[in-house]
Formats: C-alpha cells, sequence, structure tokens
C-alpha cells in the first residue's frame, strides 16, 4: 500500500447554517490520481478548495505529509501543492511564457533571477501542453483549451508533490481531455481532479470519490464506483455499465429522454 499523501477527517463546511460539505474523510495514495465526481452543487469545488486551504473547513482535519494544512507558510504550500482552478483571474500583461513561468514563484527568492534550468522547465512544460508555438502571444488571446493546458503547465513547472484540479477539462476538446489527463497521470505525482465525465474518469483515475449533496456517498476504483444504481440514484439518469474494450475499466452508455413526466426505463419498453 503507497504511502498516503494527503488525509482527510471529518471535514465539515457550513456557511450561513447550510451544510455544504458533511463527515467527508479520504486519503489520497502516493502516486494516484483521485477522481471527485458527482453532480452539480455536490460540493466537488467546495472540497477541492478547502484541500487548498482557500477555505476554512467548520471541522476535521486536513493533513499534507502527516503535517495540518494550517501548520504550513503559504510558500511551503505552493512547493507542495499546484492547484489548477475552475475559474481564473485575468493575466491581461503576461504572455504566456510568463504566465507558466510564474509556476517558478515559490521555489524563488526575492531577487532570484531565472536560471537555464528554469528556461528548460518553462520549455519543457510548454512543450508538453502542446503550447511552444504561443509562447510570446499574450496569455489572455489564448482560446479556452490554450489557456487551461497553459495553467497546467504553469503547475507542472511548479514541481508539486501533490496537483489539485478543478474540472482540468472543463474547456479541452475530446484530444487534449485525454492527453491532458495522461500527461498528468504521467507526471508521476499524487492528483486529484474533480471531472464531470464519467467515461473519462473512469479510464483516467485510480480511485473515484462520489459525494452528492455534500456527502461522501462512494470511494474505491471505478468498478466499485461507478454502478448502474449508484449513478441512477446520484445523478438521475439511466444508464447501462459494461467493460471497455481498451482499458476494462467502466464504459458508460447512458439512455436519452429525460424530460419532465416522462420516465426512462433503462430498455425503454
Ligand atoms: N461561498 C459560498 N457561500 C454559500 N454557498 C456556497 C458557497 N460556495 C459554494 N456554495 C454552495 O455549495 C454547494 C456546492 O457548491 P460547489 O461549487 O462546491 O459544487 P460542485 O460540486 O463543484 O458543483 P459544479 O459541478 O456545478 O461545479 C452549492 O449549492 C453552492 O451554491
Amino acid at each position: 500500500m503507497p504511502e498516503s499523501v494527503l488525509d482527510v477527517e471529518h471535514l465539515f463546511w457550513q456557511v450561513n447554517g447550510k451544510t455544504i460539505l458533511a463527515d467527508i474523510h479520504f486519503s489520497l495514495p502516493k502516486g494516484q490520481m483521485l477522481g471527485l465526481i458527482g453532480p452539480n452543487g455536490a460540493g466537488k469545488s467546495s472540497l477541492l478548495r478547502c484541500l487548498y486551504r482557500f477555505i476554512e473547513p467548520s471541522g476535521g482535519n486536513i493533513t499534507l505529509f502527516s503535517k495540518h494544512i494550517s501548520n504550513y507558510s503559504a510558500k511551503a504550500l505552493a512547493r507542495t501543492v499546484a492547484v489548477v482552478q475552475q475559474d481564473t483571474p485575468h493575466y491581461f500583461d503576461l504572455t504566456t511564457e510568463q504566465l507558466v513561468s510564474m509556476g517558478l514563484t515559490p521555489h524563488k527568492g526575492l531577487f532570484d533571477s531565472t536560471t537555464q534550468r528554469d528556461r528548460e522547465l518553462i520549455d519543457t512544460a510548454l512543450t508538453k501542453v502542446g503550447l511552444s508555438q504561443h509562447a510570446q502571444q499574450p496569455y489572455e488571446q489564448l482560446s479556452g483549451g490554450e489557456k487551461q493546458r497553459a495553467l497546467i503547465a504553469r503547475a507542472i513547472v511548479q514541481q508539486p508533490q501533490i496537483l489539485i484540479l478543478d474540472e482540468p477539462t472543463n474547456h479541452l476538446d475530446i484530444r487534449y481531455q485525454i492527453q491532458i489527463l495522461e500527461l498528468v497521470a504521467s507526471l508521476g505525482i499524487s492528483v486529484i481532479a474533480s471531472i464531470h465525465d464519467l467515461n473519462l474518469a473512469s479510464a483516467m483515475c485510480d480511485k473515484l470519490l462520489l459525494l452528492d449533496q455534500g456527502k461522501l456517498i462512494a470511494k474505491g476504483n471505478p468498478t466499485s464506483v461507478l454502478t448502474e444504481r449508484q449513478i441512477s440514484d446520484v445523478f438521475g439518469v439511466c444508464c447501462d455499465v459494461n467493460s471497455h474494450p481498451q482499458h476494462g475499466k467502466p464504459l458508460i452508455s447512458y439512455f436519452y429522454g429525460y424530460q419532465a413526466n416522462n420516465t426512462v426505463s433503462k430498455h425503454n419498453d
């Protein structure tokens, strides 16, 4: 069993009297990719925000490498955890390359200059995400998918031990959805990513956490989590789950016909 890099115990978050996260508990083993799935409003982003200390939970414990998250300085946390958020601020004055080079910040002192190794790191990251040709282009001019890839390149340059991705495939076409998640998996670091596409989560993740209304409904490998019953209960859709012809993990086929008063049955009798 690989050592755990992140442990979450009895995590609660309440806001304005409403419980958004209730008694969440899980561990992230070293080198694994953990997928966070669940319907809109389930609490995926809120959970990730707790993990990168953007919001303070109302209760529970989060430990990174056996050290409580609140005991990390901002810089030490940034050297340990890189985050690619769903909504990012604008960076009007930066080229793509400058944006990616921001990943070096937690490793630098105030007056440190960019070294040859830094350049190589930036160039390699840009190549890995397929943006070498856009290095000098203003970041704000990039397409949605290119911006997403630039942010992932910045996270690579940050050289974290844990990567947190909030819907990393949001703006990506299907080729880059696969390519970017495969790239992330190939980095050999521990990853937690919220993913809406259940087939992509099935294919790419070692383990899944299924959230609904702030509660942890299931955790485990894709086969144990992505059952027809669980998908139906949580997402309210009817589906068939088979084995993917290439990787053998669950492959979900959805049934259609969800207009009001239209009851869908699996076999559409
Ligand atoms: N700061 C906040 N104040 C009040 N409610 C909040 C706050 N942040 C999130 N919520 C609520 O918490 C719930 C979970 O939101 P969250 O964004 O974590 O869900 P999600 O699973 O990431 O959803 P989606 O798939 O739509 O991105 C939602 O009902 C949301 O309105």
